[in-house]
């Protein structure tokens, strides 16, 4: 397409919002009208899809549950007036608890003030506060905020070590919706160890976030807690980040929340609007749609120009693919839908992995996130005339012109700034594109069942560890793996006995390899004296 071509099809596809200053610009995706025009049913069908789930309809068959982070920012759409009074009553008292801490009002037992927070999450319950934290929170913060997103020993113990000195001024958050996943609840348990080793009432620091009677929610309620905020079973861990469990941390850091909330209210309204070019979320899927055929075949690079939204491709990670990538389709036909998600932020990835995306093999689209505002305040002359800031837009648009002379498609999102609006408008953008696609594509982006076999998974394998382990014990000579096995009753699982011993004996659990470790067979285990 030559120049003049090209920069009518720009002004044509180009979406601007005008409240939020942003724009959209797809006018870098190969699709043709004939290919617009035969979404368009599709389009319908979505856009009546996500009006029924806005009114609460049951969106997640299999869980039974409403789908409503939508309500989280306008509580008025909740289908229900208790519904929108317990939206409105949790954001007050996240507020009121807020302005507690940042006061003194509620303190540590033995200082004046909170310094910092650690929060234990995992998945949504980390990621939406991990995302936020880093493009919002102030460069001097009310309370630091540290985070444990995982059950590694090593990396509980780096936020811990680092916290030695001010735990006794250091607030706890337990983030689990569900309020029994192994990850958070190991977190916590270690984090309580760390608080009694020290003679803190752990229970004076924490905080849970959870969802009402969970186990988590009995715990903090049986302990007597510092506060807990309720986390609803119609929003997904995935879009919880307007919920408390992004508005607590956020809140906390002395983020705008109302303007989070406001900015993705905004994006909501624009995203309802049944009419495909008017709709910046329909923009995306049909987008999404044209590069991967409706089956995912081309991953999404997403490459922010702007170091405070390097976790958003991360954040959207989970958005995207826990959403879209699913087996099966409403009607149960196999069709392992999906779209691959990475990427971290522009211009740095240029000097990493851009040159495949230019040169190499072509199974991407990018999404290029382009933030107008430089700095707060005037910037320094680099070279005449040019600064830091000109550099950065011009290695944008140069990596888009680069893409596109190479036939790769993309589409840039461009915000005024970031902030708490574009920041909630950037988060309701995505959630709701992923809704729209799963409609096109007809799957159930609210439920997550390839996770629950992973975690089943888990499970088994911890139970054959207190199996091997009671079989150790009870013999007096070492055994063979096949031996341990066959005692175990677990004869077909000797690779993962291997690994479990391998495991155990390099941590001193009271188990002895002997043998040569390359050579399974040689092996002999006991239970160390
Ligand atoms: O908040 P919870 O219940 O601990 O779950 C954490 C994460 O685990 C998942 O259920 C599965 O990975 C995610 O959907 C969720 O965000």
């Amino acid at each position: 397409m030559d120049a003049k071509a090209l920069w009518q099809r720009y002004q044509n596809w180009l979406y601007f919002h005008k409240g939020l200053g942003l724009y959209l610009d797809i006018s870098r995706m190969g699709f043709d009208d004939a290919f617009v025009d035969s979404l368009r049913p599709k389009f319908d069908k979505a856009f009546a899809d996500m009006a029924e789930l806005e009114k609460g309809a049951i969106a997640n068959p299999d869980e039974s549950r409403m789908v409503g982070h939508y309500w989280l920012r306008n509580p008025d759409l909740a289908p229900t007036p208790e519904l929108t009074q317990e939206i409105v009553q949790t954001l007050e008292q996240i507020e009121a608890f807020a302005e507690k801490v940042h006061t003194g009002a509620v303190h540590p037992p033995q200082a004046s003030r909170f310094t910092d927070i650690i929060s234990v999450g995992i998945g949504g319950s980390a990621l939406g506060p991990q995302f936020v934290a880093e493009a919002l929170s102030p460069d001097f913060p009310p309370l630091n905020l540290h985070f444990i997103d995982n059950t590694d020993p090593a990396g509980i113990d780096r936020v811990l070590i680092r916290l030695q000195n001010t735990l006794a001024t250091t607030l706890v958050l337990v983030i689990s919706k569900s309020g029994g996943t192994p990850e958070p609840r190991n977190g916590m348990i270690e984090v309580k160890a760390a608080y009694a080793a020290q003679n803190l009432d752990f229970a004076q620091y924490a905080v849970a976030i959870t969802s009402v009677d969970s186990n988590l929610d009995q715990v903090a309620k049986n302990e007597g807690w510092l506060a807990r905020f309720p986390m609803y079973d119609w929003v997904g861990g995935r879009t919880s980040e307007m919920s408390a469990v992004g508005l607590v941390p956020a809140a906390l850091q002395g983020i705008d929340v109302h303007a989070m909330l406001e900015g993705a209210k905004e994006m909501d309204d624009a995203t309802r609007v049944p009419n495909l070019k008017n709709n910046p979320a329909a923009l995306l899927a049909l987008s999404w749609y044209f590069s991967g055929n409706g089956k995912g075949e081309k991953d999404m690079v997403v490459l922010p120009y702007k170091d405070s939204l390097l976790l958003f491709s991360r954040y959207l990670q989970q958005l995207v693919m826990e959403s879209l990538g699913k087996e099966k389709d409403l009607d149960g036909k196999t069709v392992y839908q999906g779209i691959a998600v990475y990427g971290n932020k522009g211009s740095t990835d240029q000097h990493a992995y851009v040159q495949q995306l230019r040169e190499g093999v072509p199974n991407f689209f990018a999404t290029f996130i382009e933030v107008l505002e430089d700095r707060q305040g005037k910037s320094l002359e680099i070279q005449p005339g040019v600064t830091s800031g000109d550099f950065l837009c011009g290695f944008l648009l140069g990596s888009q012109q680069a893409l596109y002379e190479n036939q790769r498609d993309s589409i840039t999102v461009t915000i005024p700034q970031v902030n708490p609006k574009t920041v909630g408008a950037l988060i309701a953008l995505y959630e709701r594109a992923v809704g729209l696609y799963a409609s096109l594509v007809n799957i159930n982006a609210y439920h997550q069942p390839g996770v629950e076999a992973g975690k089943k998974a888990a499970a088994a394998i911890l139970e054959l560890q207190s199996k091997v382990v009671a079989v150790l014990q009870q013999q007096k000579t070492a055994l063979s793996l096949e031996e341990i096995a066959e005692k175990a009753g677990a004869s077909e699982k000797v690779e993962a006995i291997y690994k479990i011993v391998r495991h155990l004996h390099a941590n001193e659990r009271g188990v002895l390899v002997q043998g040569d470790p390359g050579n399974p067979a040689s092996l002999k285990i006991s239970a160390a004296k």
